[in-house]
Formats: structure tokens, sequence, C-alpha cells
């Protein structure tokens, strides 16, 4: 697909659903009795292979898009049945990790795989504290990553042990998956982490009726809880939104409002660094969505400076570190990432592959341990990107070429359908031509 360069960005749109909430949604709607409805769900590959996976496992799951509505019969914590075949969850982290824990507590046995690129990502992250709770959980392969398999000689109802897991990275999917098995357990489960990482679990599932409680960095959850049908409105994904944030500031004269984007202090990083940057964003309209806090962003092109990118705010910004490093192009001075080594095991190695493509387009950019380092102020120009079929790379890459002199050509662009498939349509709602 071919991009150019853009003059203003101009109008209002609203993202599609949070994925991360989309997920849970779905998970806990299945676990819990009675009925869940969800409304503003993410229809991206992911979440549909969520939905996919549930189905297999014997969860009705209705999606009626005619009324925004998707309805899940849950069948209580013990309710799923054994699937006929292996479990695939596409291109999904999330669920392949979240489901992991949920699996372990069941007494059939399943396996479980995914596309070329999930089967490269570290699944020992979670088969260590779920083997530390008694759990039958190995890699099938023996190389720690999927396909997996599951209870595979478990027999009787062999209940797993509570742990008290000290991770050693800030993932809310491994904090998620470690807390799903604890619902199974014999007595309390609790993750500590490094950091904050997301706390969608822990909120959605506190409202599904879990005991559930959170302190500082540490999660806890009591075992068997009666979880009950609940309505579900997703907030926008404010991953979804960190490219239309960006675009906004960095093209002269924007001036963009994103609707309904979810503000969650453990997932607003972007917003914290745009305004460390010189950002001009307002929030307005601030409301509660079940414990989620959701607002308008109204998003103003502003002159940017570089900043520091590190410590406690990176598992904020995770998944928009891709386009943090588009923005610090645009940015005077040097822009310093790190603290995040994780970018290396996401669905592609976004270190790599940022500084790869960037450095194609003539930015000052190069890699390091666990970041990069940005000199901005260099123009962009014309080249070929290689999204290595990872939808962040190939939205910040769509982004960045709004500012570059020619054609930017992106391979493999339609990769925005796991997160965002109607992102290229709502980029050119936004463009005054
Ligand atoms: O829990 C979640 O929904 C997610 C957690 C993050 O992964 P890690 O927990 O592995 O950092 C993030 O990158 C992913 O897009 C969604
Ligand atoms: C890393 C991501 O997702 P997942 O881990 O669920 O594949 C992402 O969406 O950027």
């Amino acid at each position: 697909m071919i991009f150019q360069k853009q003059g203003p960005l101009r109008g209002t749109i609203a993202v599609p659903g949070d994925k991360s909430i989309s997920h849970r949604a779905i998970m806990f709607g299945a676990l819990a009795e009675g009925i869940t409805e969800v409304t503003n769900f993410l229809r991206g590959a992911d979440c549909l292979s969520t939905i996919r996976c549930f189905r297999q496992l014997g969860i009705d799951i209705n999606d009626d898009p005619a009324s925004d509505r998707i309805i899940v019969h849950g069948k209580g914590l013990y309710g799923l049945t054994p699937p006929k075949d292996m479990l695939d969850v596409g291109n999904s982290g999330t669920t392949m990790r979240l489901i992991s824990g949920i699996l372990c507590g069941q007494n059939f046995p399943v396996s479980l795989t995914g596309d070329e690129s999930i089967q490269r990502r570290p699944m020992g992250r979670i088969m260590t504290p779920l083997t530390q709770m008694g759990a039958e959980i190995e890699s099938i392969r023996g190389n720690n990553c999927a396909p997996l398999s599951i209870n595979k000689t478990k027999k009787n109802n062999t209940r797993l042990r509570g742990i008290h897991y000290k991770s050693p990275v800030a993932s809310a999917q491994i904090k998620s998956c470690v807390l799903l098995a604890g619902l199974y357990a014999e007595g309390e489960t609790s993750v500590t982490e490094p950091s904050l990482s997301r706390n969608h679990t822990e909120l959605m599932l506190r409202e599904f009726g879990a005991d559930i409680k959170s302190m500082d960095l540490t999660a806890a959850i009591t075992p068997n809880p009666h979880l009950t049908g609940h309505k579900i409105q997703v907030p926008g994904d404010i991953s979804s939104a960190a490219y239309f944030i960006a675009a906004g500031l960095m093209v002269p004269n924007s001036e963009v409002i994103i609707k309904n984007v979810g503000i969650n202090p453990t997932r607003d990083g972007i917003l914290r660094v745009c305004k460390q940057m010189g950002a001009d964003i307002r929030l307005e309209n601030i409301i509660d969505h079940g414990g989620e806090p959701v607002a308008d962003l109204v998003v103003r092109h502003s002159e940017l400076y570089s900043t520091e990118v590190s410590g406690s705010v990176i598992p904020t910004l995770i998944d928009e570190i891709p386009i943090i490093a588009v923005l610090a192009c645009f940015a005077k001075g040097q822009t310093v990432i790190k603290d995040a080594a994780e970018l290396k095991v996401k669905e592609s190695n976004r270190i790599d592959v940022m500084v790869d493509n960037l450095s194609r387009m003539g930015a000052d950019i190069i890699a390091t341990e666990d970041g990069m380092i940005i000199n901005g102020g260099k123009p962009l120009h014309s080249a070929v990107i290689d999204s290595k079929d990872d939808h962040r790379i190939a939205m910040s890459f769509a982004i960045a070429s709004l500012m570059a002199e020619g054609d930017t050509e992106i391979r493999g662009a339609e990769c925005v359908n796991i997160s965002y498939p109607n992102f290229y349509s709502d980029l050119r709602k936004l463009q005054i031509l």
C-alpha cells in the first residue's frame, strides 16, 4: 500500500473498542453464570480469535453487529467443555496467555497453537508460575513456545495450589494468567510485579463478583467466586487513538477530536509522555464505565521537544512505543527510550523493526539493548517499509508517511486488521485533501 504526505487532519472520530477489555469481556463472561452483554466490542482478528476459542470450549456467543452487541451465554467457572480440535489463538498473545491460566484449572486436556509469530513468542513466562501452581502445561516442541499442551494426563479433580508469584517482568498477560488460574486454586493467589501493568483484569473480575484486591504492585485473588453475567461497555482503545494523537500533533494546522477513549492510569502513559514533549491535548467529558475512566481527547498541532521515556511509565504505554518513536523524529533534541526490552518479544522485534524502517526513511535513530535513541529534526523521505505483519508497525508508518516527502510503501499493510480493521478509512476521514 502506498502513502503520501498530507495536509492538516481535522475532524472528530471514535476509535474502536479497547482490545484488552474486549478479550476479557468474552473470557470472564464465559466463566460467569448467565448473560454478559458487551457493547463497542473490538471486532479485530485478535478478539475474534478469543470468541472462536470460547465457542470451541462450548460457550454460546452471539454477535449482532446491527445492534452493536455481543451476547455471551456464560456457564460458570466449571461449565467449559472439551474442544474437539486444537485451539487456535491466531496472532493474539493475550488470548494465548490468559486462556492458558483458565485451561489449567479444567479437568480435560487441551492443546493450543497460533500463527507463525505467536509460535516464536515466549510462553515460559506463564509455564513457570502455572507449573508452580501444580498445573500440567508443556511446550510441545520443548522450546517454551506454542504449541502448548495442557492437562495431557490429568484425570481427576486435582486442584491447583495458590502461590505468591513475584513476576520478573511487568506484564498484564502474566499477571492475568496467574490470577485466572487462581480462580481454580486452593487458597489465595497473588502476583507482584516490578512495576504496575494494565489492571483491566482486576477491575473487570471485581465487577463480575470476584474477590480480588490490589495493593501497590500486588494483586491477590480468592478462589471459587460466584461470577455473575454483566453489562460491559468497552471504552475506545487508547492504543488505537495513539496514532491519531501523534498525527494531530505532528501535522501542521491539525485539530482532531477523538471521542470516548479509555484513559485508565495504567494505560495513559502516551498522554503523559506527549504532554512532557509539549503536546496540546485536552481531556473533556470524563466519565466512568465500570471503573474504567473514559474521555474525549482534543489534540492540536504542537511544537514538540525531546524527552526520556523509561522506568514505571513503560508498561503504561508499551504498545505505543513504535508511534512514540515516530513522534520523536519530529521533536527538537534527543529522545531516549529505555527499560523497554519487552518490545523484542511482541508480534515482531519492535526495537529492530522501528530502527530499521525509520532509518530507511532518513531518521537519525539507533537501537540500544532495551530501547532506542532518536535525534529529532531530520526530514523523512520516501522508502519501502516492511511491517513484518505487525499491526503496530504498519499503523506507525502510515502516520510517519503523512510527514515524509515522496511515496511510502508499506508492505503487509493489511495486518492492521489485528487490532483496528478500519484504520485506513478512519485516517482518510480526518484528511483534508
Ligand atoms: O493484557 C493485555 O491485554 C495486554 C498486555 C500487554 O502485553 P504484556 O502483558 O505481555 O506486556 C500488551 O502488549 C498487549 O497488547 C495486551
Ligand atoms: C502485543 C500486542 O498484543 P498481543 O500480545 O495480544 O499479541 C499488541 O497488540 O501490540
